[in-house]
Formats: C-alpha cells, sequence, structure tokens
C-alpha cells in the first residue's frame, strides 16, 4: 500500500526504520515466518475449487424444505439449524438458544456453522442430511486448525509485542504514533482493539480472535518504510494471507448491532469507532477481495456502509463487494477530496459522523438518470489516471497506447502458430497479478504445471534449473500472488467456462479472465460455417460475461491460415468481424522472424476503444528469462498510428522522460507496415 507522504512526517527518521534486523518479508530476523521451508503440498497451484454442479438459491430452499429444515432467508445466505452441533452445544455461554447457526451462501452452497465451526460444500451438507456422512468426513468438515507451526509463531509475536503505552520510552511511543498516522488515536480505542506493537520490527500488530472472542487465530502485522517522499506500508499476515480469513474488530460486534462500517484497514477502523462510536470491521485484505466465508459474520446487519478507501479503486471495490452483500442493505462512501479515508478524515478533523451520512444506496434499478451517474462520471473525470486502470511495469509501450488495463474490458489477441503468444500473455498477465490484480487464467492448451513453470521464471526473471536453492524462495513469493487456474484441460463446453468464471469471480473476487484459448471452446463442429457460428456465439458469452462481472477477459484467438510471409491484420483472427467488435481492444502479435532475425517480435494494438491510440512496438524474447518486456539497453521506438492518412507519431523510449511524440510519415523499414485499425462499432 503506497501513501503519500503528508507534509510534517519525520521522513529521515521514517527512512532510517530500514534496518539490518529486517528479515525475510519485512520480520526481524528472529521472529521471522523462517527461512523458505520445504512443504509436501497436495496441491502445488490454486486451482480453482468448483462445485460439481452449480446449486441456486432456490434450489437450496427446495431442498431444505421437501427435508423439513426451517431456515430463514439472509442477505447472502440461507440460515438454518446446523446438523453439526449437538443439542446440549445448542445453548451458548450465556444460555440463549444458538438455533439457525448454519449459514448456507446462497451463490455457492457453501456453508459455515458458526458453533462448531465445521464448514464444507452444498454436496457434504446433502451427505450429512440424508446420513451419508461418515464419521471419517464429517472429521474432515470441521473447519481446518491453523497449522500447528502457526499457531506457535502467532503466539511468540504476540507475547512479544507490547501495548504501544507500556513502551519504556516515550519518544518511542511518539514516533510508533507519527509513523503510522494514530496522532489522534487514543489509548482507551487502542485498548479495546487489543493493538499492539512489536519493537524489534516496528510494526503495529492487530489481532485475529476466533469467533468467540477467545482464542488468537491470526496476526497482521504492519510495518512502513520511508520511500522518496512516501511512506511504504508493509503488511505481513500469520497463517498466510491465503490460508486464513477473519475480520478484525468482531470480538467488539455484538449480536444486537444492525449496522456496521466496512473499512479496508485496521487503522481506518480504530479512527471510526473513536469518532463515531459506530460497529466497525476491516477486511482482511483491504479492498482485493472479500472472501464469502466472511460473509456469515455479516449477516446479521441490516446495513452495512463501505468507506474503503479514497480512490477510484477502493470504490470499484466496494460496489463489487455491495453485490455480495447484497446491495440493498449497502451504501458507499465515495472517495473525494472531503471523504479521504477514514484516519486521514479524523487527523484532518473532519467530522468522520457526517461523511458517513452522505452515504450513497449501493442500489439502484437497471435504469438510472444521469443524476444517479453524475457522481460517477465526476469521480472518473477527477481521476483520470486510476480511471485509464493499472498500468503494465514491464510494458511502458503498452501504456502509452492503452493507458492501462480496465475492468469490464475484453481484449483479443492473436498471432501466427507458435509465435509466442502464450510466453506473452502470461508475462502480459503476471505482471498485473503482481500489482493486485486477482487473475484466473484457463489455459486449455497447455497444462497448469507447465504455464506455471513459465509464469514463475518470468516472475524471477531468470532460469530456476540453474539455482534450485532458490526455487522456495520464488515459490513462496509466487504463492502469495492473487492467481488461481481453472483445472480443465482439452476441449470444453463454453458454459461450464462461463460457470467457473462467474464461481470464481464471486468467490476469489477476479478481476482478469485469460482464456487460451478460444478455439478449445468450439467443439468439434467440421463445417466451417458452423464454426464461425460457434466462434461468435463464444465471444458475445465472453463480451456479455466481461461487462456483467466488471471483470476483463483477455482472449486467446488463432489466426486463419495465411501466408508466413504476411503480416497479421485485424481480419486475420479466425472466423467472422464479431471478435473484433465485440473487442474493446485487439493485440496482435507479429512475428517477422524472417527478416529481422530469431526472437524478435512486434506487439500491435490495433484496436482501442479505451481512447483510440492504436501503434505497434517492438519485443525482445530473453530466452532464458522467457520474458518479452524490453531490456533497458534496447532502442525501442514506439510508434503511435493515426487512423487516417498513414500519419504516425513518433516516441522514442529509450528511458528519457518528457520525450514528445512528433507526426512523421510512417517508414516501412523501421517496423512493419501495421493495418488501418478497425473502426466498426459493436452494437452493443
Ligand atoms: N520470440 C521468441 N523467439 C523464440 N522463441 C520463442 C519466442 N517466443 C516464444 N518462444 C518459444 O517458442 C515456444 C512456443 O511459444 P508459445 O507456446 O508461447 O507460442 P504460441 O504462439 O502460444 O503457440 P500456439 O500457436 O501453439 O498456441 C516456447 O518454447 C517459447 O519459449
Amino acid at each position: 500500500m503506497w501513501v503519500l507522504l503528508r507534509s510534517g512526517y519525520p521522513l529521515r527518521i521514517l527512512l532510517s526504520l530500514r534496518g539490518p534486523w529486517m528479515g525475510w518479508r519485512g520480520l526481524p530476523r528472529s521472529l521471522a515466518v523462517g527461512p523458505p521451508r520445504r512443504r509436501y503440498r497436495k496441491e502445488a497451484l490454486a486451482a480453482l475449487e468448483v462445485p460439481v454442479l452449480p446449486v441456486t438459491a432456490t434450489e437450496i430452499r427446495q431442498y431444505l424444505r421437501a427435508h423439513g429444515i426451517p431456515f430463514q432467508d439472509g442477505h447472502s445466505c440461507v440460515r438454518a439449524p446446523s446438523p453439526f452441533v449437538g443439542a446440549s452445544k445448542l445453548k451458548d455461554e450465556t444460555g440463549a438458544a444458538t438455533s439457525f447457526s448454519l449459514f448456507i451462501d446462497k451463490t455457492t452452497g457453501r456453508f459455515l456453522c458458526m458453533t462448531s465451526l465445521a464448514e464444507g460444500s452444498w454436496e457434504d451438507f446433502q451427505a450429512s442430511v440424508e446420513g451419508r456422512g461418515d464419521g471419517a468426513r464429517e472429521g474432515v468438515l470441521l473447519s481446518e486448525a491453523p497449522e500447528a507451526e502457526d499457531s506457535e509463531e502467532v503466539q511468540r509475536i504476540w507475547d512479544r509485542a507490547v501495548p504501544l503505552w507500556e513502551l519504556p520510552e516515550p519518544e518511542e511511543a511518539q514516533l510508533a504514533r507519527v509513523m503510522f498516522g494514530l496522532t489522534k488515536v487514543t489509548d482507551d480505542t487502542l485498548k479495546r482493539f487489543s493493538v499492539r506493537y512489536l519493537r524489534p520490527a516496528h510494526s503495529l500488530v492487530f489481532p485475529w480472535f476466533s469467533p468467540g472472542g477467545l482464542g488468537l487465530r491470526g496476526l497482521k502485522l504492519l510495518g512502513a518504510e520511508g520511500q522518496g517522499d512516501r511512506v511504504h506500508y508493509m503488511e505481513t499476515t500469520i497463517p498466510q494471507p491465503g490460508a486464513f480469513r477473519n475480520l478484525f474488530g468482531l470480538p467488539l460486534i455484538s449480536r444486537r448491532d444492525v449496522e456496521v462500517v466496512l473499512t479496508s484497514r485496521e487503522l481506518d477502523s480504530l479512527a471510526l469507532s473513536q469518532s463515531t462510536g459506530l460497529p466497525t470491521l476491516a477486511l482482511p485484505r483491504g479492498t482485493a477481495c472479500l472472501p464469502p466465508v466472511l460473509l456469515p459474520y455479516l449477516e446479521q446487519f441490516r446495513r452495512i456502509v463501505l468507506w474503503l478507501g479514497d480512490d477510484l479503486r477502493s470504490w470499484e471495490a466496494a460496489k463489487l463487494f455491495a453485490r455480495k452483500l447484497n446491495p440493498k442493505r449497502c451504501s458507499l462512501v465515495r472517495p473525494g477530496d472531503q471523504q479521504p479515508s477514514p484516519l486521514e478524515a479524523l487527523n484532518q478533523g473532519l467530522n468522520l459522523s457526517r461523511i458517513l451520512r452522505t452515504a450513497l444506496p449501493a442500489w439502484h434499478k437497471s435504469i438510472v438518470s444521469f443524476r444517479q451517474l453524475r457522481e460517477e462520471v465526476l469521480g472518473e473525470l477527477s481521476n483520470v489516471e486510476q480511471a485509464a486502470g493499472v498500468r503494465w511495469s514491464r510494458f511502458p509501450d503498452l501504456n502509452r497506447l492503452l493507458k492501462g488495463h480496465r475492468k469490464g474490458e475484453l481484449t483479443v489477441f492473436t498471432g501466427p502458430t507458435g509465435s509466442g503468444k502464450t510466453t506473452f500473455i502470461s508475462e502480459y498477465a503476471l505482471d498485473l497479478c503482481t500489482q493486485g490484480v486477482n487473475t484466473l487464467w484457463g489455459s486449455f492448451e497447455i497444462s497448469n504445471v507447465r504455464l506455471a513453470r513459465v509464469m514463475l521464471t518470468q516472475f524471477a526473471v531468470g532460469r530456476l534449473e540453474e539455482q534450485l536453492d532458490k526455487y522456495d524462495e520464488w515459490a513462496d513469493r509466487f504463492e502469495d500472488l492473487p492467481l488461481y487456474f481453472m483445472t480443465f484441460h482439452g476441449q470444453q463446453s463454453i458454459r461450464t467456462v462461463i460457470d467457473t468464471m462467474q464461481h470464481a469471480v464471486y468467490v476469489y473476487d477476479i478481476c482478469h479472465v485469460v482464456i487460451d484459448n478460444l478455439q478449445f471452446m468450439m467443439g468439434h463442429e467440421q463445417l466451417s460455417t458452423d464454426r464461425i457460428a460457434a466462434q461468435d456465439y463464444i465471444i458475445g458469452a465472453f463480451r456479455k460475461f466481461a461487462t456483467d462481472s466488471s471483470c476483463h477477459v483477455t482472449l486467446v484467438i488463432h489466426p486463419r491460415k495465411e501466408d508466413d510471409d504476411k503480416e497479421l491484420q485485424t481480419a486475420s483472427i479466425f472466423g467472422s468481424a464479431k471478435a473484433s467488435q465485440e473487442a474493446d481492444n485487439v493485440l496482435i502479435l507479429q512475428d517477422r522472424r524472417l527478416v529481422t532475425g530469431p526472437g524478435k517480435r512486434y506487439l500491435q494494438v490495433s484496436k482501442n476503444r479505451f481512447d483510440g491510440d492504436v501503434g505497434v512496438f517492438p519485443l525482445e524474447f530473453n530466452k532464458s528469462s522467457l520474458t518479452f518486456s524490453i531490456p533497458p539497453k534496447s532502442k525501442a521506438r514506439l510508434k503511435k498510428i493515426k487512423d487516417d492518412n498513414g500519419l504516425v507519431a513518433k516516441k522514442p523510449s529509450s528511458g528519457k522522460k518528457g520525450a514528445v511524440p512528433q507526426i512523421s510519415e510512417t517508414h516501412s523499414d523501421q517496423a512493419p507496415n501495421p493495418n488501418k485499425p478497425d473502426l466498426s462499432k459493436p452494437s452493443r
């Protein structure tokens, strides 16, 4: 998380925090989770857990009725008595009945018993109702306890951490408060939320307690480091983020609370609670995701206000999360000058209750007026850079043309057979994923293991075969990426693929799906007319999915068979014109191996609906790292192409900042002759 340094911060002191005590992942060496260990894992990849058969809310209700199980229809879950609690345990410590403690997710059918913490799939639940669940199976159902080594680590760090006000030197406590922007947060607030400070790591420690409020299950450490005029906050969670999810602030929620404010940072929850007195919870991974496993804990609230931050990304995340929580009960605080993040608002002396009152309802019908849209349009206009999407860190020329990677768009990517499409698209997606874009891969042609090997090599920017001792270190870092793989291989039906994508968007907040390649969904139609109709149908389905789910889809499509010495154009994409019409972006990997020598490729952007800039730039293949990102030495040239009369704007990208594009004639000897951009508009 990057935060602009507010004026007045003691930058020199912050800089001095980078010290030799910082070990792996910013933890002090003595406390680090350890040098990477080799652990046996059954599943090396984050393959998607997809239900055997998708279930709908109606089917869940019908099933419960048919089996005489009473239930209550909730916001995102159906509540029923839990078959996983013995009758004696149906009363909690206050003597109140804990009936209806089973929460069944209306979208996935997965359940969680809040009393026993048993969880499982819809099929597991049915098996248990029908008496098919054997003892061993129920053992599996019990929610996994964190690994013993994680629990010990959690306890060890927690024991070494101290409340801020117990630090022996008041200057140290004051420095910590300044660093984390806590000067206005009282000791009482820190005490209520049980926040501690780990001196050797100069980090705040936020605890996650088990739902009963007693056992300590996990920790988040927040460290700060000054870099230039910014402070870089580093988060470390134990257990690892993918292995455990919890809400910070849960023990302070009373059963009678009907309203809550959700924040993306623990610090924001402290500020909110202190200034408004309202119940508040912080999401474990900020704006990155809202795991459905947390939804049962939010069922009791009739109203949820999402105040996730002060940028467009937080706003987009808030809208997505509201869909999961049921938009009818959600209100969103819109980012703006007078509406920064809660902690910032507290520090600026703003009235947080007043800001909460301006929260906009998340729900509106399918027809909206400009009045409802005007705030969103303003948001986009005042955050032009963010509205352009996430920028690639490895492909600056792609940023200059496409401006960024935006949600809800469809990108079609093509290139000659064997030219390196998969290799390039792997790096293009990896680049975004390392910046927090939750990514789902559908690799139908090459196995997930091979794909992951390519990606890992690109991630490490070098051959790992020759440095196997580094494998665990890279693999650990790679494992932390928000990256998931569909387990399909070979031909698949488009319905199954779209169902899986929808499931992934719900469960993992996927923002980018890569499909390599479309030909694997076309079935076995022999006639070319059937094949073209099938392809059009599939492209329509992906287009609809991208728009409806606000998720970017990158679709690899093979080109038509063309002469080897001819360059591809938009019209070379296999099938009718539907692909290029429906796509927001069309990218072509031009292989001019015969003319320019091996390894050399060009990437052509031949359609860009966002702002129309099209053009072409060279890619240099590095065989050992399998990367296409331009090496710093190369004199890369970006050519912007005007869509009329063949004029181009030439822009050197040799690293000099502020180079101004010049208009010049196209020179056919410098780069492939780009084709005219596709100006056809779809009828969406
Ligand atoms: N520019 C390049 N120069 C030389 N070799 C390359 C280049 N790009 C990729 N390769 C290598 O070529 C092989 C094929 O690459 P890749 O699978 O990415 O191609 P593709 O276009 O996706 O193939 P297909 O058309 O079969 O889907 C890989 O071994 C890859 O490492």
